[in-house]
C-alpha cells in the first residue's frame, strides 16, 4: 500500500508541539511536512523561521492544501472548536488532548461518522504506549475482563520522588512541571482528573462503554500524607495512582481512579518515574503488560508521529465495540479493600461504615482503618471531609 502525502497544519508549539517538530526533522522517510503552525503567544521567541507561524486558526482550517490538523494545545475548549471545524472541513485530525476527547467523545464520534474523516489520539492515553490501537485492533470484546494501569506520568514521578528520594511533594511537582510532564493546570494531574479522562477513553475502546467523565470517580495523590507513606514503607509496598475498569460477573462495568498500595509481585510495582504501565486481563491470554514513558516531549511526539504515519495509510478507529455494547451499565455496587486515614473524633463512627474491619490504629489526632467498604460509602465519606484519604489495598 503506498503512503499518502500529508500536509500538516499544527496547532500549538509548546512541549509536545516542538517535540513533534523535532521528531519530524529526524524522520525523513515519512511523506509528511508541516505547512503552517498556529500559535497563541505573540511575545514568545521561537527557534524556527517565523514565516511558518500564524496566530489565526483560519489560516490552517481554510487552507485547502492542509489535509491533516495536528492539535497539541493546552486549552480543551479551544481544541474542541478547532478539531470539530477541521473534521467538518474533511480534514483528518490527530490530537493528544485527553480532556477534550473525554468531554466530547460522543460528539467527536458523530462528527467522524458524518464527515467520514478520522480522528486519532494515541498520544492522549499514556503517551508512548500504543494502548488505544491495541484495544481497537487486538482484543475481542468478549475476552477482555479488565484493564488496570498507571496512566499519569506526573503523579507517578511525584510518588517515586517523594517515596524513594524523600523529595518534598512541592519540589517533585515542580520537577514534573519543568520536565514538561505536567498539565498547564497541574491539579488535573495531582487530583486524578487527567487519569480519569484517560480511563474514560480506555473504557470506550476496551469495552465499548462511553461514560461522561463526571460519572467516573477519581481520587488523586493530593491527600496522601506521611501516615500512608509510613504504612507503605513498613509493609514493603509502594503507592501508585491506579486507573481501573473491569467487568463484574453480572456483566456490568466498574471503573475508578484511586491511589493503591502495590505489592512487589504486582507488575505495576516496578513502573516508576515518568513511566506508565497498563495490565490487561483476558479470558485466554491471561495477563498482558504494556510499559513505556507516559509523558514528555519526544515520547508523546512518538505517538503523534505514529498516528500521522497511520493516516498516510488511511487508518481510522472502527469503534466496533461501541456498536456491540448497547445497554452495558456502569455500577458502583462493589466492595473495595482500603485504608482510610481519618481524623480522631470520627473514628468509631467510621468503623461502622465498613463491611468488615481488619486493622485500626489511632495516634493522637489521626489514625487509620483498613477493611472492606462499599464503593458508594467510600465516595460519600471522601467527599464529606477533606481530612480523610482512601488508598486501595
Ligand atoms: N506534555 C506531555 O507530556 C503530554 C503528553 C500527552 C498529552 N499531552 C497533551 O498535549 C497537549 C499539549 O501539551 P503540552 O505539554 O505541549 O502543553 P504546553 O503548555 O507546553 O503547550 C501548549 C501550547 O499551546 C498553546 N496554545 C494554547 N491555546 C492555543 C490556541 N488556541 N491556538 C494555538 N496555540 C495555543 C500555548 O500557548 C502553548 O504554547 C495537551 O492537551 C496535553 O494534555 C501532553
Ligand atoms: N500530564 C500528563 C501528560 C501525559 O498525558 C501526565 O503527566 O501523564
Amino acid at each position: 500500500m503506498s503512503q499518502k502525502k500529508l500536509k500538516i497544519g499544527l496547532f500549538g508549539f509548546g512541549c509536545v508541539g516542538f517535540g513533534l517538530y523535532e521528531v519530524l526533522q529526524k524522520t525523513p522517510g515519512l511523506k509528511a511536512d508541516i505547512r503552517k503552525i498556529c500559535v497563541k503567544n505573540t511575545d514568545k521567541e521561537r527557534e524556527i523561521d517565523p514565516s511558518n507561524f500564524t496566530f489565526d486558526k483560519n489560516d490552517l482550517l481554510n487552507d485547502d492544501e492542509i489535509n491533516v490538523i495536528v492539535e497539541l494545545i493546552d486549552d480543551a475548549d479551544a481544541a474542541f472548536e478547532i478539531v470539530s471545524s477541521a473534521l467538518k472541513k474533511g480534514k483528518a485530525v490527530v490530537s493528544a488532548n485527553k480532556k477534550m476527547i473525554a468531554e466530547h467523545f460522543t460528539e467527536l464520534l458523530e462528527l467522524q461518522r458524518e464527515y467520514g474523516v478520522p480522528l486519532l489520539y494515541e498520544a492522549a492515553c499514556c503517551a508512548s504506549l500504543p494502548i488505544i490501537r491495541n484495544l481497537e485492533e487486538y482484543y475481542d470484546n468478549d475476552l477482555l475482563e479488565s484493564i488496570e494501569g498507571i496512566v499519569n506520568g506526573s503523579t507517578n514521578y511525584i510518588l517515586t520522588k517523594t517515596f524513594a528520594e524523600n523529595l518534598s511533594y512541592e519540589a517533585a511537582l515542580l520537577e514534573a512541571q519543568q520536565k514538561g510532564f505536567a498539565e498547564s493546570n497541574p491539579i488535573l494531574d495531582t487530583g486524578g482528573f487527567d487519569a480519569k479522562y484517560k480511563l474514560q477513553i480506555l473504557l470506550a475502546h476496551a469495552f465499548g462503554f462511553i461514560a461522561k467523565p463526571e460519572a467516573l470517580f477519581n481520587i488523586g495523590i493530593d491527600r496522601i500524607g506521611k501516615l500512608e507513606l509510613k504504612y507503605a514503607k513498613e509493609k514493603g509496598l509502594k503507592i501508585k495512582l491506579i486507573a481501573k475498569a473491569f467487568k463484574n460477573t453480572d456483566g456490568t462495568v466498574s471503573a475508578f481512579v484511586l491511589p493503591k498500595f502495590v505489592h512487589p509481585e504486582n507488575r505495576l510495582f516496578s513502573v516508576d518515574d515518568v513511566f506508565n504501565g497498563v495490565v490487561t486481563k483476558t479470558s485466554f491470554a491471561d495477563e498482558q503488560f504494556f510499559v513505556g514513558k507516559g509523558a514528555g516531549a519526544h515520547p508523546t511526539a512518538s505517538a503523534v508521529l505514529s498516528d500521522i504515519s497511520a493516516l498516510g495509510y488511511d487508518y481510522k478507529y472502527e469503534y466496533k465495540k461501541i456498536g456491540q455494547q448497547q445497554g452495558l451499565t456502569l455500577t458502583d455496587n462493589i466492595e473495595l479493600d482500603v485504608l482510610l486515614r481519618h481524623e480522631k473524633p470520627a473514628a468509631e463512627a467510621l468503623r461502622q461504615e465498613f463491611t468488615s474491619v481488619n486493622e485500626s490504629y489511632l495516634n493522637g489526632e489521626s489514625g487509620y482503618i483498613t477493611g472492606k467498604i462499599s464503593f458508594g460509602k467510600l465516595k460519600a465519606l471522601h467527599n464529606e471531609n477533606e481530612e480523610r484519604s482512601f488508598v486501595l489495598i
